[in-house]
């Protein structure tokens, strides 16, 4: 699947715009087609032209939103002219609709990535309710290249997708220092403790990805009869606090995407 033809403007590049920008580059994308505009100018990728303001007569064939959703009111009627075919959005929260009011385009299609997309390793999640299979196959050869690139067909799920997907990375971060911590607190190195905890949180996942069983059958090969992970997993176990613990972060990161979208909506 190759990339969409005709110009794609960035509106807003920074952490998760760049990061998808940076793998499109990798994987082949023309950095002539792009162009990134930001209110600080950021320094584009080579190729790309950076501009602080729109270029007045011209049009993208895709215009991708790539600013805060709190922005999203203020920036909206600077770009209400533009009538690309296809607007692309990655706000969090804000729904389809809210975007096709202020933004007029052919199609819109929101897109929910994660950052390890920067590698590949990404998550970038789609919606749209255009029925167009050249709007649905030029939203997915942008996704594809960065991971997993799933569409969810019910928009009200989309900010569950969110808290798991698009947040999912910070929780693990999260983890990762976590274990590395718990690690330092048995005395061991700081460096040690956190190669170890990197090293087999990365394994873990690879061998999750490619096992015969769920990870929760995985899980219990490690815990040997009468051994030590068994101990472990009880204190995890103990009144489902580690699920309960992630049911909470999920269900607190989905009520703010529904706030976002809430806001926006004005
Ligand atoms: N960071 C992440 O892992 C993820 C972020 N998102 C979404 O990505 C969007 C951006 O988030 P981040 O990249 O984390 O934030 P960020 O703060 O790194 O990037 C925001 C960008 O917007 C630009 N900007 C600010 N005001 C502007 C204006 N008036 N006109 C044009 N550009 C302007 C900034 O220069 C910057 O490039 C948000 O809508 C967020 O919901 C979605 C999935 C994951
Ligand atoms: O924190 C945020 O709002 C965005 C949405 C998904 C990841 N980061």
């Amino acid at each position: 699947m190759s990339f969409p033809a005709g110009p794609i403007w960035l509106v807003g590049c920074g952490n998760m715009a760049g990061a998808m920008l940076r793998r499109w580059l990798a994987e082949g994308l023309d950095p002539a087609q792009v162009t990134v505009i930001t209110r600080s100018g950021t320094r584009a990728p080579e190729g790309v032209r950076s501009l602080t303001a729109l270029p007045i007569d011209e049009t993208p064939a895709i215009l991708m939103l790539g600013f805060k959703p709190q922005q999203l009111n203020d920036i909206a009627p600077t770009l209400a002219h533009l009538n690309p075919a296809i607007l692309l959005s990655i706000l969090a929260g804000v729904e389809e609709q809210t975007l096709a009011a202020q933004i007029p385009a052919g199609a819109v299609v929101r897109l929910m990535p994660n950052l390890p997309v920067a590698i590949g390793q990404g998550v970038t999640a789609l919606y749209t309710r255009s029925p167009d299979s050249a709007v649905r196959d030029a939203a997915e050869a942008l996704a594809r290249p960065l991971g997993l690139a799933p569409w969810v067909d019910d928009e009200a799920r989309f900010d569950a997708v969110t808290a798991l997907a698009g947040c999912g990375p910070a929780f693990v971060f999260r983890f990762i220092d976590a274990m590395a911590q718990a690690g330092i607190g048995l005395g061991l190195a700081p460096e040690l403790a956190q190669q170890l905890a990197l090293a087999t949180v990365d394994g873990a996942g690879a061998m999750a990805i490619t096992a015969d069983a769920a990870p929760s059958v995985l899980a219990d090969r490690v815990a040997s009869p009468g051994g030590s992970t068994r101990e472990g997993l009880n204190v995890l176990d103990m009144n489902d606090a580690l699920k309960r613990l992630m049911a909470d972060t999920l269900k607190a990161s989905e009520r703010r995407n529904r706030e976002m979208a809430q806001a926006a909506r004005g």
